[in-house]
């Protein structure tokens, strides 16, 4: 019955959305991040928010930096999206997004149901947790090469705090690397390929058979890396737990019923902390 993450890394399914899409989606995202300063600024991640562009928020004194600009953006429930944040320069940005979070949550959708199938249990059983007004954010990425890389990381370890995880990778650039049993491994490119990864919330509500790897993101000294994930997670007012069927004797319930995951999540991230082990049983 145990499962691993990486076997999703390494399943070949039809995500069914087409190359030119995806291709669509990396251009205006390398377009909006090598716009002039001034005009990005235009969408700059207030200092006491986490959305918008810029780089992620800094906690504590001696937390390590990563060598990433991203832009981050709550994508859905739709009312509550902060549009001042959404690049209107490319001019088709905000369609794209509008369209890629649609199409990305279906592809989303189906793999937690086909997940539920696997432990055998009612297709919408991960589903229904989500609730009817799952959050979903957008990260795009972008490491511009770095001098160094051997001294800086893009994006330090960590584990997604996401239920589930979509990456589309860079076409070209590797970088993300992600550790099992105490060893990294590198994820290779497949230029059309959507990298999916379990988040902490699905290994909760699966009481731990299924495994939210700790991955990281490496830099390049002469090249640029532009990635997105699209972070898929429950409705932060929903409590959320192991599901039931999934807890007996030989596996006894692992984690503790949770409401907003993700609210806790960066203060144990940005310490370099796993913030999962803070809602073990
Ligand atoms: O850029 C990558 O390859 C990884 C990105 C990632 O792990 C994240 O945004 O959480
Ligand atoms: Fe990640």
């Amino acid at each position: 019955m145990e499962r691993e993450s990486m076997q999703h890394f390494r399943k070949h399914m039809n995500h069914g959305i087409e190359n030119s899409f995806l291709d669509q989606v990396r251009h205006l995202a390398r377009e909006f991040f090598h716009l002039p300063t001034g005009e990005k600024q235009k969408y700059a991640r207030p200092s006491h928010g986490f959305e918008g562009y810029g780089n992620d928020m800094v906690l504590f004194d001696n937390q390590s930096l990563d060598w990433v600009d991203r832009l981050y953006l709550l994508v859905h429930p739709q009312n509550q999206q902060k549009l001042k944040y959404w690049p209107e320069n490319p001019v088709s940005f905000r369609d794209m997004l509008y369209d890629c979070t649609a199409r990305l949550r279906r592809v989303e959708e189906q793999l937690l149901k086909s997940m539920a199938r696997s432990l055998s249990l009612p297709e919408d059983t991960f589903v229904i947790q989500f609730g009817e007004r799952p959050s979903i954010y957008a990260r795009f990425n972008y490491y511009p090469p770095c001098a160094r890389p051997d001294l800086v990381v893009g994006l330090k370890p960590h584990a997604d705090g996401s239920g589930i995880t979509i990456l589309l990778q860079d076409e070209q650039v590797e970088g993300l690397q992600l550790l099992k049993d105490n060893q990294l491994f590198r994820v290779p490119i497949l230029p059309y390929a959507l990298v999916v990864n379990v988040g902490d919330q699905l290994e909760i509500m699966s009481n731990g058979i299924f495994r939210s790897p700790v991955h990281r993101a490496l830099t390049n000294s002469t090249r640029e890396r532009n990635t997105l994930a699209m972070f898929y997670a429950p409705d932060p007012a929903k409590e959320i737990g192991p599901v039931e069927e999934l807890v007996d004797k030989r596996r006894p319930r692992a984690f503790k019923k949770i409401k907003n995951y993700v609210q806790s999540y960066f203060h144990y991230y940005q310490q370099g902390k796993r913030p999962i082990d803070a809602v073990r049983v």
